[in-house]
């Protein structure tokens, strides 16, 4: 990555314009919004693109002062990437460095925040028993620890983009994490505001950042022309979108010069890094952080060494995260010592936008109507008050498209009419409501951050979990005949059947979507060809899109399918395309909660015991322990857990699984059956078993629901 190393002619280092710029000192550290109740958007009032209350202002005025922030002391680089030449300084620490016990402590308080390959927390005070742990100031040293990581990996002056969900606590976290990157060295932080996870990995991408990545040469020129247009027009380019003057202020002569290039030269360089503000799915108090490099997306260990350093970075200035007295004066110290002249505010939608709005044109390549492909279709978003509302007003609708009758488009962090989430029943229902009251073809549902989706056909039919992935599995294994596709562990016998008859091959993985397209690269890497890789949660990638999980992604895949089987005149909708696939009766799953720090370590005895009890020879059982049923026999191949094949005679066929949660501390069973009744029937067998101490007679297991379950069992109902 070759940024200039040129110093800014000047910089400027004045007191109140720089506190303002960045939105610090105007709440407290942990912010403390209670959600609005709204009432039910209509569905043409919605304006995805326009910026919510922003702590940014397009334009900061002209620094007034010059002298640098008093009592400050050089930032130390915390073992990551050496000292950044021309890092920002942090004030000194009010009462030195946090050693000893009170060090430990505080590095727990970081990892607790460790989701995965993610960061989540709580942002917003207000729900009991959910005091707030991803603080404005946990953010700052995350993103201190964000930039040091980016210049410890070669980039000497990396340049981030920022992006968030509608969340309430989003433009106070995007500020201080903006802080904390100039600090930790970023060269250039630009604020998208209102964004998607993908779109920031796109910015990376129509950037000309990730131009060696996988995806297919035709996508590259789209991307690139993409780019070059958006360089031109003024979305990316800070000139044009009221980036501050370079040098208008005087110069700070503590400071060594920064390793800032012009804004003109700024412009033209890719995003180093890119990062989504979002806690996806999970309630209006939550909030989060997913990263990516040109590379994809950050890794667990690359999570729980940001989290480390980030700790580590506010042990040295002495801040006690979660202590707004704390936390507070020296973000607000902070704030006068930064340099604005490295943060732009710039819209970014628009030029993503236009990335998606080109790949449907090619992919529909309509004769007639090329840069209309969508005239005459009728598609609905449900947005879910999330991000995706841009989808129905700056893709679908430029293209030609009729998107009257979306829904709940508005962004709105409360999200006060379902959960944006196209697992979630009531996120499905609604969708599919849209589409009967409009009359569509088809519906969009995405979730609050779109990295996930689902579809809805004309009938209101959902097309979600392993619907979707048959149906995506239907479009790829016709471009890539005899394909692989990975999945997570819980598809339907169905599923694999389907695969199967169209020709391909079915690797059922594990769940977590990180762990299923990791499956799927591992294979091209070995020379498998693997052009998709999905979860039933609604996390696709395709190959052709850098292994991506993308939920504007699918669903630009799926409306080009359906206007391809349009244009040819082919009977039925998208739904027709999943004609063979066999449904099971019944699919459910129940949790049972570990009651021990250990978790990890019960939940493996009660899978090594459960296995035992699977493959034991047939017998009456011993000890009050029931023997498993006769009908039932280990799955051959088992990435996680144990599945169970269960004859439910005349053909039918049912399974189970059993296996731990991916995050939390629980058994997760779950269930399919082809028999109404079945999936209780077999949940019952486990739950005895459990309950008559077949794991073992004293583990600290709340069967919760599978109580019910046993008792009935028990009493002979
Ligand atoms: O293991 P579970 O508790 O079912 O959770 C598993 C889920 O965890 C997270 O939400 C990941 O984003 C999903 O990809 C994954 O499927």
């Amino acid at each position: 990555m070759a940024v200039s190393q040129r110093p800014l002619a000047a910089r400027s280092s004045g007191t109140a314009p720089q506190a303002h710029a960045l939105g610090l000192g105007l709440r407290g550290a942990a912010a403390t919004l209670r959600p609005r109740r709204h009432s039910r958007a209509p569905a043409s009032s919605s304006s995805p693109g326009a910026p919510r209350a922003s702590l940014i202002p397009a334009a900061p005025p002209a620094p007034a002062a010059t002298s640098p922030a008093a009592g400050s002391v050089p930032l130390s680089n915390g073992g990551l990437g050496g000292p950044a030449a021309g890092a920002g300084v942090l004030p000194g620490p009010p009462s030195g460095p946090i050693t000893g016990a009170a060090l430990g402590e505080l590095v727990r308080k970081f990892k607790r925040l460790q989701n995965g390959s993610d960061i989540r927390g709580i942002a917003l005070e207000g729900v009991p028993n959910e005091p707030v742990t991803l603080s404005a100031g946990a953010v700052f040293f995350i993103g201190v620890a964000f930039a040091r990581w980016l210049r410890s990996k070669g980039h000497a002056a990396p340049k981030v983009s920022v992006g968030r969900d509608p969340r309430l606590s989003g433009p106070l976290l995007e500020s201080t994490f903006a802080a904390g990157l100039i600090h930790g060295g970023a060269a250039a932080v630009h604020l998208f505001g209102l964004a998607t996870t993908p779109a920031m990995f796109y910015s990376i991408v129509l950037s000309g950042g990730a131009s060696s990545g996988p995806a297919s040469p035709a996508f590259f020129s789209t991307a690139n022309s993409v780019a070059s247009a958006a360089k031109r027009a003024s979305p990316l380019n800070p000139d044009a979108a009221g980036s501050p003057p370079a040098g208008s202020g005087g110069t700070n002569t503590m400071l060594p010069p920064p390793p800032v290039p012009p804004a003109s030269e700024l412009a033209a360089q890719p995003y180093t890094g890119a990062v989504m503000l979002t806690a996806s799915h999970l309630p209006y108090n939550a909030n989060g952080l997913k990263f990516f490099v040109a590379a994809g997306g950050l890794d667990k260990p690359d999570i729980a060494e940001l989290l480390q350093s980030a700790a580590a970075a506010a042990a040295e200035a002495g801040v006690n995260i979660g202590d707004p007295v704390s936390e507070q004066s020296h973000l607000v110290a902070v704030a006068l010592s930064l340099d604005p002249s490295r943060l732009a505010r710039l819209p970014f939608l628009p030029t993503y936008s236009a990335s998606l709005r080109d790949l449907i044109k090619r992919g529909v390549n309509s004769p007639a109507n090329y840069h209309f492909p969508l005239l005459g279709c009728h598609v609905v978003v449900d947005a879910g008050n999330g991000s995706g509302g841009f989808f129905a007003e700056q893709v679908l609708a430029p293209l030609g498209a009729d998107t009257s009758g979306s829904v709940f488009l508005n962004p709105d962090g409360t999200f006060p009419n379902h959960p944006p989430n196209p697992e979630h029943p009531a996120a499905m229902a609604s969708g599919a409501a849209a589409v009967k009251a409009s009359g569509a073809e088809l519906g969009i549902v995405f979730d609050t951050d779109v990295d996930r989706s689902a579809i809805v056909d004309a009938a209101g039919r959902e097309i979600n979990s392993n619907r979707f992935i048959a149906l995506m599995s239907a479009v790829v294994l016709r471009q890539h005949p005899g394909t692989t596709i990975v999945t997570d562990s819980v598809t339907s016998n169905g599923l694999t059947d389907f695969i199967g008859a169209l020709g391909g091959k079915h690797m059922r993985y594990k769940r977590g979507y990180k762990n299923v397209i990791g499956a799927g690269m591992r294979l091209n890497a070995a020379g498998e060809d693997c052009a998709l890789m999905m979860e039933t949660s609604g996390h696709g990638a395709l190959r052709e899109n850098f292994f991506l999980d993308d939920g504007a992604y699918l669903a630009v895949k799926a409306i080009i399918e359906h206007v391809r089987r349009k244009q040819e005149g082919a009977a039925g909708g998208l739904a027709e395309l999943l004609a063979g696939l066999a449904e099971p009766a019944e699919s459910r799953e129940w949790r049972v909660r570990i009651q021990h720090s250990d978790f990890k370590a019960v939940g493996g005895r009660v899978l090594s015991a459960f296995h035992e009890w699977v493959t034991a020879a047939p017998g009456e059982g011993e000890g009050g322990v029931p023997a498993a049923p006769g009908s039932w026999s280990l799955e051959s191949v088992n990435h996680e857990g144990w599945r169970v094949n269960i004859d439910e005679g005349e053909g039918r066929r049912g399974w189970l699984l059993l296996r731990q949660s991916l995050h939390d501390p629980l058994l997760v069973l779950n269930v399919e059956s082809e028999l109404p009744g079945g999936a209780e029937a077999a949940a019952a067998r486990v739950a005895v078993w459990l309950k008559a101490g077949g794991a073992g007679a004293e583990l600290p297991l709340d069967l919760g629901a599978l109580a019910a379950l046993a008792a009935a069992a028990a009493a002979g109902k």
